[in-house]
């Protein structure tokens, strides 16, 4: 059960301009780290520079991915700091609902598990938030020590959400009066994803029906694309959008972990994760969500 007050917001983001005569736009942030964003132009968000997240961005001009991502405007400085400049995809919606879906069965790279091992760091600030979620989580040891290893709190994450046994998780939810839940660390249950889906879209069919369409399509897209059989997809989302004109769309987003995979590699992305084979579980979290939101179609 969840033992955190329902509503937590995380941030949003007054636009300094006016998009049309009619109305000024909100943009919210419903995962990530806090501070990562600034407005841009209009139309545009600016999304921290990562080295690793361009050039995936610059990767995905000519694949088959690059219709399903936000539209890469290059890189801006502003006050001294890069940022990647992206389109803003709640733009041309009115209103929108917003869900965040972290996609795959593992959230950490295999290189901070390596790191994690050589040189183990105990965090105090991961303990804390284990804390607040599970009082009973963190093991004798941990108690002790205040402190928790990164790839000890992110697999704990993923084993209390359902990214361990669906293969995607919710994140954040945004709602059309403004209000955000961010709430769902303890979202595990297919019978509670569910829920979470059908309050998301009011219990319209319609909009669940276009979503599985979407998806199909974003399944299709991935088995055709050069860049996912190359990469490791790890911490990616699947960011759905819709509003009361039972428009909706969903966008592949947040890019800051894919990793290029050696010379000749590749991933089909379905099987299981064993340390060294570099699965992400990507494509069997997309047939889990698939075949969950298929049954709310049909309910
Ligand atoms: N192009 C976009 N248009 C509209 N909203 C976006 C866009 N990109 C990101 N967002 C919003 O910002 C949130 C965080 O985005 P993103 O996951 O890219 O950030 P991050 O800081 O890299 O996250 P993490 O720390 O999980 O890696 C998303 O959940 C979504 O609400
Ligand atoms: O969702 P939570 O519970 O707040 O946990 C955070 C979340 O898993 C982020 O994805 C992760 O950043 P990365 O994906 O960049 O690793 C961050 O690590 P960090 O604290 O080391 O930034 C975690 O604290």
């Amino acid at each position: 059960m969840q033992t955190r007050p329902w509503w937590k917001l995380k941030t949003i983001v007054h636009w300094p301009f006016v998009t049309s005569q009619r109305r000024r736009l909100s943009w919210v942030q419903l995962a990530g780290h806090k501070g990562s964003f600034k407005a841009g132009e209009e139309g545009t968000i600016l999304k921290k520079l990562s080295e690793n997240e361009k050039l995936c961005f610059e990767q995905f001009r000519g694949d088959a991915l690059q219709a399903f991502v936000p539209g890469y405007h290059g890189v801006v400085e502003r006050d001294g700091e890069s940022f990647l400049q992206l389109t803003d995809l709640l733009g041309n919606f009115d209103g929108p609902s917003v869900m965040d879906c972290k996609m795959g069965v593992r959230t950490y790279l295999e290189e901070e598990l390596v790191r994690a091992r050589e040189k183990p760091k105990m965090r105090k600030d991961l303990y804390d938030k284990m804390l607040e979620v599970d009082s009973q989580a963190p093991t004798p040891e941990e108690h002790r020590l205040h402190g928790v290893t990164k790839p000890r709190y992110m697999q704990w994450r993923e084993t209390v959400s359902s990214t361990h046994t669906l293969g995607f998780r919710i994140e954040g939810v945004k709602r059309p009066d403004g209000t955000c839940n961010t709430d769902f660390k303890k979202t595990r249950l297919n019978e509670e994803v569910i829920q979470v889906f059908t309050d998301f879209v009011a219990g319209d069919r319609n909009i669940i029906k276009t979503y599985c369409r979407k998806l199909e399509e974003i399944r299709k897209a991935l088995e055709a694309s050069d860049f996912f059989k190359k990469h490791e997809v790890i911490g990616s989302s699947l960011l759905f959008i819709h509003d009361h004109t039972e428009r909706a769309e969903i966008w592949l987003i947040d890019f800051g972990k894919t990793t290029a995979l050696p010379e000749g590699k590749t991933l089909n992305h379905l099987v299981a994760w064993q340390e060294g084979n570099r699965e992400d579980g990507y494509l069997w979290g997309l047939d889990n969500l698939l075949q969950l939101l298929s049954s709310l179609a049909k309910a």
